[in-house]
């Protein structure tokens, strides 16, 4: 993906509008005029740390189906001039449900798209048809998605795959005049409209819910690791920034226990916007000879900057590409700088995968240091 994303502030509630609606659909089709958009977007975002934006905002309407109109209408006979009303009732309009789609990890498709309306019930007709009930529409959300309304009560979160709400009821049909019907030779010329759909803004939040979170320095090797110690399939590519959305995997370990391990956006955003130690390590990094314990505090310090509270937390140092002379020769001295400091690293090679099962029992042993959510959220559920 060429873009960046973001905090999801769209349109202000209220801004209701069915052009602007296309306009937005258009947008999808046509990249060159999504990149202005984004590039306006990254703007507003400068200096938002990556981590941030594990937490995903976006704001849509929603409207059930209005319901079809009743109708008036008589029997026509030959030889009976006003037969007995036989007007149809109205169909119920459409329901909005939500829906858990596990292959979304972001909310990132509701920037395009953000108005959601069901389908209108068809009206009644003659002969006593009733009207066809309004197309549902199903919102697909990402596993982790808690849905608010305007006001921020939480109406739902979805966590399974699969799971699935109601949102919003479809407006009912209006009866028609047979269904007013009282006897015989009453000919009631009344018929019900049918009820107007509900409608709402809402907001919808995602929350990683994940055990474990990979960071470290961009091309670090993130993405990687997660696909070796999981079935998750992040993209890879030799570049700083691969990776914008967080990805997630499960890691599976012996009898039922599993944690949820997020492979994070390169930590060093901040780096390249100059602040921190950032604008010192990338000139480092150009040159190729940046020491691994620089490199681990400028991630530290990013980390700390970001949330103290989350620079706090327990954690364990991997220390990648052993597998390159280069990172092998630098092992034993980043390993004595930091023992020095009493943290004890391990290594590894993703792409070998040496050390890795390693790693992964490391944080199975460390499950209680690593926070209380760890054994909680074992053999759980949702993401996978
Ligand atoms: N030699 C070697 N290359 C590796 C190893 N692990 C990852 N790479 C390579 O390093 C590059 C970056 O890997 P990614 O997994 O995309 O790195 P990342 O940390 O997720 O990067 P960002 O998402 O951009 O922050 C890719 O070309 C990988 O093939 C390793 O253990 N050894
Ligand atoms: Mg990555």
């Amino acid at each position: 993906m060429g873009f960046d994303y973001g905090r999801f502030e769209l349109y202000e509630v209220g801004s209701d509008d069915e052009d602007d609606f296309d306009e937005e659909e258009g947008l999808m089709a046509s990249d060159s005029e999504g990149v202005e958009e984004d590039e306006e977007i990254k703007e507003k975002e400068k200096g938002l740390p990556a981590v941030m934006r594990c937490f995903d905002r976006a704001k849509i309407f929603v409207k059930a189906g209005d319901g079809g109109n009743g109708v008036v209408a008589f029997r026509r006979e030959k030889f009976v001039p006003l037969g007995g009303p036989s007007g149809g009732d109205g169909g119920r309009g459409g329901n909005i449900y939500v829906e858990v789609d596990r292959a979304m990890n972001s909310l990132l498709p509701f920037r395009k798209s953000l108005h959601f309306r069901a389908g209108r019930g068809s009206h009644g007709q003659g002969q006593q048809k009733n009207g066809a009930k309004g197309e549902d529409v199903v919102v697909k959300v990402p596993p982790g998605t808690v849905v608010r309304e305007a006001s921020g009560d939480v109406l739902f979160e979805l966590l399974h795959p699969g799971q699935r709400a109601l949102l919003l009821p479809g407006g009912r049909g209006g009866r028609g005049n047979a269904s007013f019907k009282s006897g015989m030779n009453k000919v009631p010329k009344i018929a019900e409209n049918g009820e107007e759909g509900p409608e709402m803004w809402l907001e919808l939040e995602l929350k990683l819910v994940a055990d474990v979170g990979i960071v470290g320095a961009p091309n670090a090797g993130k993405s990687t690791f997660l696909s070796v110690i999981s079935a998750a399939q992040p993209a890879i590519a030799n570049y700083p920034f691969t990776t914008l959305l967080p990805n997630l995997g499960v890691v599976s370990f012996d009898y039922d226990a599993t944690m949820v391990v997020a492979d994070l956006p390169g930590l060093l955003e901040g780096a390249h916007r100059g602040f921190g130690l950032g604008h010192e390590f990338l000139r480092h990094s150009e040159r190729c000879s940046v020491l691994p314990e620089y490199e681990f505090d400028a991630v530290r310090l990013e980390l700390e900057m970001f949330s103290p509270e989350l620079a706090e937390k327990p954690y364990i140092v991997a220390y990648n590409k052993m597998d390159l002379p280069e990172a092998s020769e630098n092992w034993p001295s980043f390993k004595e700088v930091l023992q020095a400091r009493g943290i004890e690293p391990f290594c590894m090679s993703a792409v070998t995968r040496n050390g890795t099962q390693e790693m992964e029992l490391v944080w199975h042993d460390s499950a209680d240091t690593l926070g209380p959510t760890s054994r909680r959220r074992r053999s759980a559920d949702s993401v996978e």
